[in-house]
């Protein structure tokens, strides 16, 4: 059994397509977990992305230890979008994220997932980096997929597994990665830790 250290439905959903079992180990503060992804001036996307995982794997191991839950191995990710260099976030509202969009349209841009995995005293991480093109969006399937709500706490407000499927002209990379939970790396991961 290990910990997902995760809010996120979308990553319990692919581990579970692994096969791990897991049990959930969630912040008391949403807002502290909120407040570990701010971005720091002039990052690059790959660095921001690996440092808010290791500062989630941390605090999740804090809240383990003051829980007193039986010890596991914890795993963690965070997943950014990347625009030149450029990191979209989750928008903060619908107009936030009908301007993602808008810059999103048309273009190529990256999605990056770091996990991080902690078992038997040793942190084990990794990384996957994904190629996503965009076909050119009008401002009706704008204001269409901002209504559908789909954008609300998805990076670079859109989700693949959704309705923006019908956006995306190509791929290269990881479809599970995009999603939230690289899964080769993640299995990788396990396995050298010997936690699968
Ligand atoms: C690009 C993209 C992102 N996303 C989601 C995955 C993540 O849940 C979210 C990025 O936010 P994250 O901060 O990586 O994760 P989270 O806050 O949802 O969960 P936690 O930190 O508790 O693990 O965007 C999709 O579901 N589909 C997509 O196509």
């Amino acid at each position: 059994m290990i910990y997902l250290a995760s809010q996120s439905p979308r990553r319990r959903q692919l581990l579970e397509q692994l096969g791990v079992p897991h049990a959930l180990l969630l912040p008391d503060d949403a807002d502290a977990a909120e407040a570990l992804e701010a971005v720091r001036p002039g990052e690059a996307p790959g660095t921001y992305v690996r440092r808010v995982t290791r500062l989630k794997l941390e605090h999740a191991m804090r809240a383990l230890a003051q829980r007193q839950r039986p010890p596991a191995p914890v795993l963690c990710a965070d997943t950014t979008v990347a625009l030149g260099r450029a990191i979209l976030g989750k928008p903060r509202d619908a107009q936030d994220a009908a301007a993602m969009l808008r810059q999103l349209s048309g273009q190529t841009h990256r999605v990056i997932t770091a996990v991080a995995l902690h078992a038997a005293d040793a942190v084990h991480e990794a990384a996957s980096e994904s190629r996503v093109r965009f076909a050119p969006l009008g401002e009706d399937d704008i204001a269409a997929y901002v209504d559908s709500g789909e954008w609300q706490g998805k990076a670079g407000a859109y989700a693949i597994q959704g309705r923006a499927a019908a956006f995306i002209a190509h791929i290269s990379g990881s479809y599970s990665g995009i999603m939230g939970l690289p899964l080769f790396e993640t299995a990788r991961i396990l396995r050298a830790a010997g936690a699968q």
